[in-house]
């Protein structure tokens, strides 16, 4: 499913209108149509229903929308929030046509509270991607009125005040409890800011010329693509067939990230891993993972040191987790930026003082999976740029050092070196929790060696990881108590529902 910026879609309906000969009036019919299609999910016989309507052509679905409803026997209160004068082309044409329908709307704002105070359901059609800055009045009047209501709040294509792209400014926009997001979703669904303010959303197909539509290279990574693109066992494989890895990481203190990250690899279909740590960690960590085959770093002071170890013959390395911050660490880290040939991950405490340069010089995929505290620091910006602008950050970055980037969050965005990105929504809050990243690194190893696709292996790793506490939290745990532990031992589930 692609995501768009304002530009693309307004780019998608010229092609619409002027390429394959849809008309304005028709495409803002059928929007109106199947955005009430979807919202009737949310209304009942019963329910009375306000229709807020502004000037543009989210306004012009507005109407289609209040015209369905009322000729379906709904209550429907219809509020045009702008000037007559104001509302043009095709919204106008369809307020129109609401109005030879025999239906009428009401523009006396003072009337507007108690109205909102009264209904079950307010319809928010005042703006959509034609907002730019912060909210004029009365829009944010409206919004603020509408955000106290006990009333169910449904946006259509999206929430009035939000961008579609990534911004800076203050939001001030409209609560949605649910969205009907028109055609394709916006990025800003995808943006720790604003993606609150859409509630629950939903896509529909609206009668685009879906073929002929210019493509983007930003794509939400789906159940199906994941059902599509995971490796496949076959019955006469061995081992070797499944990647042999290693994960490097640990120090005397922090024994337990390596130890989650080789758990996790192994959970996740690696035919061989094995743990590169301190020898002081090595009792501690290996009665927990008899699977893994151990190789001993030299240590100072508890801290991996000393130069690299042979890493030839290994199909996949992660490097990182629990290696803590020590200075002499780093002739470690440049050796295994130097001699791996293989995919190399970097995670967690290897991202620290990472030799970028060296990263650049790489003739081999590098993998480097932040949290946006990580990313900051590596991009040399601050984490609210990272947080309002993750998507072209992301892709800057990814571009200028040659890296496949796992940007982590509640959305989390993986970007090819040549810019592709696709985004993985699964998860929840659950997996705000220490450890949680060295899970998502043996995941993400174990499908790196597994698959041809660098960036299907990615976005299938991070939606395992994510759909696992998605359905713990159903069934066992609650965001509370889950760890990153009951994320390893509920991979088995989650695999089991792709295996049939
Ligand atoms: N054929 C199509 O294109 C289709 C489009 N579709 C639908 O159209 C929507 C996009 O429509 P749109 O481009 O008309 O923009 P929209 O968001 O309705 O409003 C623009 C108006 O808002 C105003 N305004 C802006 N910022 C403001 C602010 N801060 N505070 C207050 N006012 C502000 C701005 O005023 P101005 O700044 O120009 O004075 C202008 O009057 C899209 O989301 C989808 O729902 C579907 O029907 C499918 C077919
Ligand atoms: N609120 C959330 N919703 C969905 N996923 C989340 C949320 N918080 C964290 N995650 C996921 O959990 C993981 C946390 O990784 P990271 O921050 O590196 O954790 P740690 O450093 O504690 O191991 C990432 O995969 C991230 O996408
Ligand atoms: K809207």
């Amino acid at each position: 499913m692609d995501i768009v910026t304002a530009q693309e879609m307004y780019e998608w309906d010229r092609v619409a209108i002027e390429e394959a000969g849809i008309t304005g009036a028709m495409l803002m019919e059928s929007a109106g149509r199947a955005v009430t299609e979807d919202m009737l999910r949310h209304i009942k016989g019963s329910d009375q229903v306000v229709v807020l309507i502004g000037a543009g052509n989210n306004g012009g679905d507005g109407f289609v929308i209040a015209r369905t409803l009322l000729n379906r026997g709904y209550n429907v209160e219809t509020w045009q929030v702008v000037s007559d004068d104001k509302v043009r082309g095709d919204a106008k044409t369809h307020r129109a046509l609401f109005q030879s329908s025999g239906y009428t709307y009401r523009t006396d704002l003072d009337g507007l509270e108690p109205s909102l105070e009264r209904c079950d359901v307010i319809i928010d059609a005042m703006l959509g991607i034609g907002v730019k800055g912060n909210l004029r009045e009365p829009f944010s009047t409206i919004v603020r009125q509408a955000n106290v209501q006990r009333a169910r709040r449904l946006a259509v294509d999206l929430p009035t005040g939000v961008p579609a792209d990534e911004s800076d400014d203050d939001i001030d926009a409209f609560r949605a409890d649910a969205t009907t997001v028109i055609a394709a979703p916006k990025m800003s669904a995808f943006l720790e800011r604003t993606r609150p303010f859409y509630g629950e959303w939903s896509v529909v197909e609206i009668g685009l010329p879906v073929n002929e539509l210019p493509k983007t290279d930003r794509k939400v990574w789906t159940r199906e693509d994941v059902k599509r693109a995971l490796p496949i066992r076959e019955a006469n494989s061995h081992k070797g067939s499944h990647g042999k890895g290693v994960v490097i990481g640990g120090s005397k203190h922090m024994p337990g990230s390596i130890a989650m990250s080789a758990r996790a690899a192994l959970r996740s279909g690696s035919g061989l891993i094995t743990i590169a740590t301190v020898d002081s960690a090595i009792p501690s960590v290996a009665p927990f993972i008899q699977e893994a085959t151990y190789m001993g770093l030299e240590e100072n002071d508890g801290f991996a040191t000393g130069q690299a170890p042979d890493l030839s013959g290994f199909d996949g390395v992660a490097f990182g987790m629990g290696i803590g911050r020590d200075p002499d660490t780093r002739g470690l880290l440049e050796g295994v930026l130097e001699k791996v040939e293989a995919p190399l991950l970097i995670d967690a405490d290897g991202l620290y003082e990472l030799p970028l340069d060296q990263v650049r010089a790489r003739r081999n995929p590098t993998v480097l999976t932040p949290h946006p505290g990580e990313f900051a620091r590596l991009a040399e910006v601050s984490i609210s740029d990272v947080i309002a602008h993750p998507f072209s950050l992301s892709r800057q970055f990814a571009k200028e050092y040659g890296v496949y980037l796992v940007l982590k969050g509640p959305s989390t965005i993986i970007t090819s070196p040549d810019g592709e990105q696709l985004v993985d929504t699964s998860g929840n809050a659950g997996l705000a929790k220490g450890g949680s990243g060295d899970v998502l690194s043996g995941v993400l190893l174990a499908m790196m060696m597994q698959t041809d696709s660098l960036m299907e292996a990615l976005a299938n790793g991070c939606f395992l990881h994510g759909s696992t506490a998605e359905h713990l939290t159903v069934e066992k745990h609650s965001m509370t108590d889950l760890l990153a532990n009951d994320v390893i031992e509920g991979l088995p589930v989650t695999f089991r529902t792709f295996s049939c």
